[in-house]
């Protein structure tokens, strides 16, 4: 059976971590590093996975999963390069981050495939875009499509796709949050109880999700379906264009796209 290590069990790792458990790995065949020893007990006392300091990771899984921030990528490099060894296939999940960094400094021909998933992965729902490195073969893919696809969704597309699929599928959760908890101030702003616009507007959007997903219609079919002529959601359409939040989404998910990209060349020989 595979070993798979994730070195940095914080949000999205420990995401992966419950989802590859809930899909059926063994918790013997999953290991993990964290820098602060209280985590190590809480993840391990919750999953019955073993903590394990990254060198000891690198010695002993076939897959190594790097989910530490982009700013904590350089230690962590430092001490992997002295010893992964060779046949390891190390999973990148770390925002703007190429391919080409891990293999500048890990050993020649270390295979590494670069993923974007999004924290939906922790109800079995992510949606993550993969991309091969330049030493990884189709069969590295595939594993990796397989530990994914056990948490959700997964695309492959070419790597210089992924600051786009980092600002739109990556982040994107946080747009619809964004969106929710504004929608349901404005039930506040209306004099409902903040408990029934809460359950009002989730509710939407767990059915509207499941529409946009099932249906197989257009998003705008689906928004038209919902506008009477003369009716309250053109009202509401019509202040929607005024404010510019068409606009505002173009523009936002453009400079996330920016700051993927800015992500990775922090990490330039010349930067
Ligand atoms: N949170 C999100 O929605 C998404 C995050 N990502 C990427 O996933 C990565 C992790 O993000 P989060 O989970 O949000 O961050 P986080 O801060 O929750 O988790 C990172 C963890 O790594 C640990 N860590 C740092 N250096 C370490 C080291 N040398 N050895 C062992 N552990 C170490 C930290 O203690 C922390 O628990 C980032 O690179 C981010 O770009 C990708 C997609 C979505
Ligand atoms: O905000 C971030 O940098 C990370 C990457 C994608 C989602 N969260």
């Amino acid at each position: 059976m595979t070993t798979i290590a994730i070195l940095g069990a914080g949000k999205i790792g420990e995401a992966l971590l419950a989802g590859l458990l809930k899909a059926g790995r063994r918790p013997a065949d999953v290991l993990f590093t964290e820098r602060y020893p209280q985590r190590v007990v809480e993840l391990t006392e919750q999953y019955g996975v073993r903590g394990v300091e990254n060198d000891e990771a690198a010695a002993l899984a076939d897959v190594l999963v790097v989910a530490v921030k982009p700013q904590d990528i350089e230690p962590l490099l430092d001490a992997l390069a002295p010893v992964v060894r060779p046949g390891t296939l190390v999973v990148s999940l770390a925002a703007g981050l190429p391919t080409s960094l891990y293999e500048r400094r890990l050993p020649a021909g270390t295979a590494v495939v670069r993923v974007m998933p999004n924290t939906p992965m922790l109800v079995g729902e992510a949606m993550s875009a993969i991309s091969a490195g330049s030493h990884a073969t189709a069969e590295h893919l595939a594993l990796v499509e397989e530990m994914l696809a056990s948490v959700g969704k997964v695309v492959r597309v070419p790597e210089s796709q992924q600051d786009a699929v980092t600002a739109l599928s990556g982040s994107g959760p946080a747009y619809f949050f964004f969106l929710v908890e504004a929608m349901i101030d404005a039930g506040i702003l209306l004099g409902l109880p903040r408990g029934v616009s809460t359950d009002l507007i989730i509710q939407s959007a767990v059915g509207a999700a499941l529409m946009l997903r099932d249906s197989g219609d257009h998003p705008v079919l689906l928004r038209e379906a919902v506008t009477s002529p003369g009716g309250t959601t053109i009202a509401a359409i019509r202040e929607l264009e005024n404010h510019g939040v068409r606009a505002a989404l173009l523009a936002a998910i453009e400079a996330a796209a920016l700051r993927s990209a800015q992500l990775g060349r922090a990490h330039e020989p010349s930067a």
